[in-house]
């Protein structure tokens, strides 16, 4: 199966290596063009713009940063709309708001196209390992047209019905990681401050009824200041932002979503965007600090 696929940043580095690993034929585009370089070495060939990629490819894959990304790579001069027509799928999975999904489907499906969002869940390591969560909406043939490649970059795509439904549940999802994440980081300082040691928090963490990977995983690197990025801090900050839009649309109050955002935008401020967003623990810190 031959696919197309725009955008290799952390994420789309990993799935495209992946794809080529199982046996995809790969083209490659990337804003940044030298980024296609080490995929090409593995086998990839290279598109010079999004639009060649989707003329070569009958499914072109695209995951991109924020919806602004998102509508640039579809819209703009040489973008995805120049190619799209009839026999054509465009999957995109990047995480964005409903509205910008389906201004994308609209375009796509006014040129004959086919459009399926995919937002996935999990980060850089099942990313690399293929053990996404692969939450999809839209066009139901080119989802099943799709399962080969989903099958190699997840561990269990979704269908969730019209496009639009794969982006809420996506935002519903991170709305809640970046919650806990804030709850988790107080929860350090606050052992710390008790003189309680933090390792011996984790300890017990992981073996109660809120054990999860997250803590298991960021836990013990948190506690070293170390805040490798696997999940942008930037991106959690606009996945709060988009679900809080959300909940604004459907009257949905959430405070505790909003504290959060708040920590994360606190947290862009610090100049910590590019870092994993379990870099908000050191807003925490700070609080300590000024107190
Ligand atoms: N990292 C993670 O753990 C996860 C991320 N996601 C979501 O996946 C998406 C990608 O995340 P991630 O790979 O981490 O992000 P990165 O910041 O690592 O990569 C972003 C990608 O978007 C491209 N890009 C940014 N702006 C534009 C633009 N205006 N036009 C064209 N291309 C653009 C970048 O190109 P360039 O190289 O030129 O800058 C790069 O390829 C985001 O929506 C994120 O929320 C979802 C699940 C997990
Ligand atoms: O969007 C981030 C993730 O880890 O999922």
């Amino acid at each position: 199966m031959e696919v197309g696929f725009l955008g290799l940043g952390i994420m789309g580095k990993a799935m495209s290596m992946n794809l080529l690993k199982n046996g995809f034929k790969v083209t490659v585009w990337n804003r940044t063009l030298s980024k296609c370089d080490e995929l090409v070495a593995h086998g990839a060939s290279v598109g010079e713009t999004p639009a060649e990629v989707v003329k070569k490819c009958n499914i072109t894959i695209a995951i991109l940063s924020d919806p602004a990304a998102a509508l640039s790579v579809v819209f703009d001069k040489d973008g995805v709309l120049d190619q799209i027509g009839s026999g054509k799928g465009y999957i995109d999975m990047s995480t964005v708001d409903p509205e910008t999904s389906c201004k994308i489907s609209e375009a796509i499906a006014l040129k004959g196209g086919h459009f399926l969002e995919a937002p996935v869940s999990g980060s850089k390591q099942p990313a690399e390992t293929g053990q996404l969560v692969i939450l999809a909406a839209g066009d139901k043939a080119l989802y099943e047209e799709a399962v080969p490649a989903f099958d190699v970059l997840g561990k269990k795509p979704f269908f969730l019905g019209p496009v639009g439904n794969g982006a809420k549940m996506k935002l519903v999802i991170n709305m809640i990681m970046g919650s806990v994440m804030n709850a988790f980081s107080e929860g350090l300082i606050l052992a710390e401050r008790s003189r309680l040691n933090p390792h011996s928090l984790l300890e017990v963490l992981d073996l109660g009824g809120i054990a999860n990977p997250m803590f298991r995983g960021k836990g013990p690197e948190m506690l070293k200041d170390n805040y490798s990025p696997a999940f942008p801090l930037k991106h959690q900050q606009k996945d709060m932002r988009l679900a809080l839009a959300l909940g604004d649309q459907n009257a949905v109050s959430m405070p505790v979503a909003a504290a959060a955002n708040e920590a994360f935008k606190k947290a862009r401020s610090m100049g910590l965007g590019d870092l994993d967003f379990s870099a908000v623990f050191e807003t925490v810190k700070l609080l300590k600090h000024s107190s």
